[in-house]
């Protein structure tokens, strides 16, 4: 594995999973694996579970890790090339890239979209040239419009939660927000799941109400409804979401209806399990009566990020001693 951006990067996606869960029972066994090796995390935005947990999991196989927090301890950052650089930004991401390739085996970067401009934003402009100028892989810790350690880490939680023959009803609901998120989480969810639904792996539904529709290219496959309750029926497992609109970009709509899932709601579903990424706004999101109620696995996801990361990175590893 040269890159972990989007679902496209995965082969095999059950034996991906697999092997997450095969580490979550034996996390030392590849310990030497990354001997000598150093992996970067760059963050140009807040992070707690994907900078602690890609951490341990490089620690895990025996990497050195180096943090670089660029919003706020970095150089301003340009990416726009043929321009005169006399504003505020100082260093191009084509000497900034390729000197953290000179350090790192393997990068990982955080870059959220900036929600102004669809195209600018879902053109992923600051991924693909930090790809092209670091000439290392490059796993992404959640860019302008996919979040691929979210997902993986979210179908190994289904996997372990879910141990009947029949596949499971997976429902992503929108929640209510405060402010305007990006669609990188919801997308990267659809995409993960539609590709697990077209495999045999589970049936997937979306509810939103009208205007946050997410693009067609990570939806593609699902069940699509704008009545939640419909959606919530016979749910195996309910993944909360808020997104800001993708339609009228990056805009939040005046909804109507009860769109919080709260525990008279939950009692439509089959017992489901909660999921959240996290971090959640708790009583605007998601009820804390739920959070707090065992159909909440949402801790159990957020330590199954670790096994995420570790199946990632062990990938970049083997790929590395190939290509050595
Ligand atoms: N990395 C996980 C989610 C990150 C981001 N949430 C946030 O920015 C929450 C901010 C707040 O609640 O104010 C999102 O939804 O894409
Ligand atoms: N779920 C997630 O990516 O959390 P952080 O933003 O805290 O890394």
């Amino acid at each position: 594995m040269k890159q972990f951006f989007s679902v496209a990067d995965v082969a095999n996606l059950p034996d991906i999973v697999d092997e997450a869960l095969r580490l979550k029972n034996n996390p030392f066994v590849y310990g030497q694996l990354g001997t000598h090796k150093t992996l970067g995390l760059v963050f140009l935005n807040p992070s707690l579970r994907t900078r602690l947990s890609t951490q341990k999991a490089a620690a895990n196989l025996g990497m050195n890790v180096m943090v670089m927090n660029m919003d706020k301890d970095g150089w301003a950052l340009e990416t726009r090339d043929g321009i005169a650089m006399n504003g505020t930004t100082v260093e191009h991401i084509r000497e900034a890239a390729a000197v953290m390739g000179q350090y790192c085996d393997v990068l990982g970067i955080r870059s959220f979209p900036k929600l102004q401009d669809r195209e600018a934003d879902y053109s992923e402009d600051l991924f693909q040239k930090f790809i092209a100028y670091s000439g290392v892989p490059v796993v992404s810790l959640e860019s302008a419009t996919r979040h691929p350690l979210q997902s993986l880490t979210d179908l190994i939680t289904i996997r372990e939660n879910w141990h009947q023959s029949r596949k499971p009803k997976v429902v992503m609901a929108w929640a209510p927000h405060v402010k305007a998120l990006p669609q990188a989480v919801p997308n990267s969810f659809a995409e993960w799941m539609c590709r697990a639904q077209g495999e045999g792996m589970a049936e997937f539904t979306i509810a939103h109400p009208p205007g946050y529709t997410l693009s067609e290219q990570f939806t593609h496959g699902a069940t699509i409804t704008h009545v939640l309750d419909d959606a919530l029926a016979d749910a195996d497992f309910v993944y909360v979401k808020n997104w800001s609109s993708y339609e009228d970009y990056g805009k939040i709509h005046p909804v109507s209806g009860q769109w919080m899932l709260n525990h008279s709601r939950l009692a439509l579903t089959n017992q489901a399990k909660i999921m959240h990424c996290l971090p959640v706004r708790r009583d605007v999101e998601l009820a804390s009566e739920v959070l707090d109620s065992p159909h909440s696995i949402v801790i159990q996801q957020a330590g199954n990020r670790v096994w995420a990361a570790q199946a990632v990175l062990k990938r970049m590893l083997e790929q590395l001693s190939v290509d050595k």
